[in-house]
């Protein structure tokens, strides 16, 4: 099998590209590398703020659990939803892109407050 090879960098029009043309690609890809490492540092902060706002939900799930009260509040997700939308407009971000991204998230809170409820209930049956 032939390996594969770049072609050699030529204009739009097939003529050998300049060396302003190779300063300029050899810029993008400093600029690329420099705005990745930007990107691994903000999802760094995600996966840190995201462990930190599931230790607080498992501490509501057990609070929950231990005084019967449902895994699941509607009224207050409602102004979860409002708060967030609001905050994102300011923020420039898509306010339907944070209410999904929101929803995605309580919704595994709520898997989790329903499996802790789950085994506390299992354990007071003797289980
Ligand atoms: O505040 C609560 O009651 C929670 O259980 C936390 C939380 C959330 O993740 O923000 C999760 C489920 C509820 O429906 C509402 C909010």
């Amino acid at each position: 099998m032939s390996e594969w090879t770049p072609a050699a960098p030529t204009t739009a029009g097939g003529e050998p590209r300049s060396d302003a043309a190779s300063v300029s690609d050899e810029a993008a890809r400093e600029r690329l590398l420099y705005l990745r490492g930007s990107i691994d540092n903000l999802d760094a902060a995600l996966v840190h703020l995201l462990a930190e706002r599931f230790k607080c939900t498992q501490q509501v799930g057990e609070l929950k659990a231990r005084h019967s009260l449902p895994p699941a509040d509607p009224a207050r997700e409602a102004t979860q939803i409002a708060r967030l939308r609001r905050l994102a407009e300011d923020a420039k971000l898509d306010p339907a892109f944070a209410e999904k991204f929101l929803n995605f998230i309580i919704e595994e809170v709520v898997r989790h407050h329903k499996a802790i409820a789950q085994s506390a209930g299992a354990e007071a049956n003797g289980a």
